[in-house]
């Protein structure tokens, strides 16, 4: 008999799972990233240009061999992803959205399905026919007549038709309209709420990420810098607006430990991160605290000064 209560619930293992990965190129390696995805969650993927999001999403789906550490994805390791017959159908769960669309060009969009079909054990002609209609996108066009947003609509279309339970994108949404990218967040949303579907995004438009994201995660450098639940950030922290005068009175009351201490000076003043707004607030009613975004928190992270 199970020594387990009746009611107890066993977690799902992550969808994905990296600890401590690293790949060395000429001038750059990724160094010891942790990466956890769990189930029902959208992880943010951030960073500056040349930070290692993509190289660490190759790693992922064992497009690139890691030089060390350990990294599973839906349960199966990285290296035989790329690499046995269990791989290729771990991978058939895999939905994969790059910047640049994967389809040959000479291909017309009604004629992508028999292609994916032989590719995909779980291809659905049914949703994909539906994606392309909902995308406005039109069915006679050839794959290089499209535009990027619509070739970015349509690398998404055929992610969600082939019964994935993991979706990585790759800056998906940088080529799309506002109007388009919220389509985009929406069908994510909804894909995320069936049960074990996750999905990993990178992205440098850190407003999608606000509107969906569970956790955002940093890269710098090849190193994870910050791994947060996204409404702490934006719910929780704050930007404190400090004359000179404020920023030295806040910072020897010790509101903010030494260490956390982050700032930027500008001609007309000084931003202070603030870890609790609510908080800073009641202790300092005159100083000026706005709602902290994800692109402040970047800046005010790896561009602030420390004391
Ligand atoms: N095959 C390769 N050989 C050598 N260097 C590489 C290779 N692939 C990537 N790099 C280097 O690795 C670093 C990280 O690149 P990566 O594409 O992962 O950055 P990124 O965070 O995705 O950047 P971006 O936001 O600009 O897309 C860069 O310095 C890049 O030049």
């Amino acid at each position: 008999m199970s020594s387990m209560a009746p009611n107890s619930t066993i977690a799902a293992a992550p969808l994905i799972e990296a600890h401590g990965i690293t790949k060395h190129y000429d001038g750059f390696s990724l160094d010891g990233v942790d990466l956890t995805v769990e189930e029902g969650e959208i992880v943010g993927f951030v960073g500056q240009n040349g930070a290692g999001k993509s190289t660490t999403i190759k790693a992922l789906l064992g497009l690139i061999e890691l030089d060390g550490g350990t990294a599973r994805v839906l349960g199966t390791d990285v290296h035989a992803l790329a690499h046995t017959s269990a791989g290729a159908s771990a991978k058939e769960h895999i939905g994969v959205v790059f910047d640049t669309v994967s389809v040959p060009g000479h291909l017309r969009i009604s004629e992508i399905g028999r292609m994916h079909a032989r590719a995909f054990t779980g291809w659905s002609q049914h949703t994909f026919d539906k994606l392309v209609r909902e995308f406005g996108l039109e069915p006679t066009k050839p794959v290089k007549d499209l535009s990027r947003g619509m070739g970015m609509k349509l690398s998404l279309a055929c992610a969600l038709s082939h019964g994935a339970r993991l979706l990585i994108l790759d800056e998906a949404t940088a080529g799309l309209d506002p109007m388009a990218r919220d389509e985009v967040l929406d069908r994510l949303r909804e894909f995320v709420a069936a049960p074990g579907h996750a999905v990993l995004m990178s992205s440098h438009i850190t407003s999608d990420l606000e509107k969906i994201a569970d956790r955002v995660v940093c890269i710098e450098n090849g190193r994870i810098v910050f791994n947060l639940i996204k409404d702490e950030i934006t719910d929780e922290m704050g930007v404190a607006r400090c004359r000179v005068a404020d920023f030295e009175a806040v910072a020897a009351s010790g509101i903010i430990p030494e260490r956390a201490i982050r700032y930027r000076k500008h001609d007309y003043g000084i931003d202070l991160l603030v870890p609790d707004r609510f908080a800073f607030a009641e202790r300092f009613p005159t100083i000026p605290v706005d709602h902290m975004t994800i692109d402040d928190y970047l800046t005010l992270t790896l561009k602030g000064g420390v004391r």
